[in-house]
């Protein structure tokens, strides 16, 4: 039987990682947050986001319009980056087996399908966005609910502590990426059910547990 796979959209499918940066040394400062630099950027890619988030000094009430905000700036940088090398391949075999395939991000749904067609990745044409930083858990269960599928048949594949927390939270398999946002080393230390150092490793993802 084959697996539903779902992916995380930035630092999994896109090294968005700069555009970030770029955006928060624009913005941060209207929060109240003092300018990042890249090494302090680095120290922070081991945290998770609720401690970055703290450690940054933005208020928890002002959090959703920063993010909002940030993916705006973003935007066009971003769909500038080209996906993961090697992705595309990827997706393509996975199809091929026969695995039906999808994205649940925080980010616009809008901005995650435009970025799909004009990098012709394939078989993501199912988007889920917009699930809130920190609401990825229950988009997850729902999305279970809604294929009709227990949750252990569904993997999530993500780059940040929040992914794997939120899979955690909903039962779902979890694969670690080692070229996103947060070190393997530090999603390591949540346990994920599969480690992913190159995008072919993705195509082992699919054994079956009892
Ligand atoms: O909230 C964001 O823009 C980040 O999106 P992600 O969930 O794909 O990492």
């Amino acid at each position: 039987m084959s697996t539903h796979i779902l992916f995380d959209f930035d630092g999994t499918l896109v090294d968005s990682l700069d555009a970030a940066f770029t955006a928060f040394r624009q913005i941060g400062p209207e929060f109240g947050c003092a300018p990042l630099s890249r090494e302090r950027l680095e120290r922070l890619r081991g945290m998770h986001a609720l401690e970055v988030v703290h450690a940054l000094g933005v208020p928890m009430y002002r959090l959703p319009q920063l993010a909002t905000r940030m993916r705006r700036a973003m935007r066009a940088d971003l769909m500038e980056t080209a996906p993961i090398e090697g992705i595309g391949e990827v997706l393509e075999t996975l199809l091929q087996r026969g695995h039906r395939l999808g994205i649940l991000s925080s980010n616009a749904r809008a901005s995650v399908r435009e970025y799909v067609r004009r990098h012709r990745l394939p078989g993501l044409d199912a988007v889920i966005g917009g699930t809130g930083l920190f609401g990825k858990a229950g988009a997850l269960r729902r999305q279970a609910r809604s294929q009709g599928i227990a949750p252990r048949r569904l993997v999530y594949v993500g780059d940040e502590l929040r992914d794997l927390e939120a899979a955690r939270d909903a039962r779902v398999r979890f694969a670690a990426v080692a070229w996103g946002y947060t070190p393997l080393k530090s999603l390591a230390t949540g346990g994920p059910d599969f480690q992913c150092r190159h995008p072919r490793d993705l195509l082992s993802i699919d054994v079956e547990r009892p």
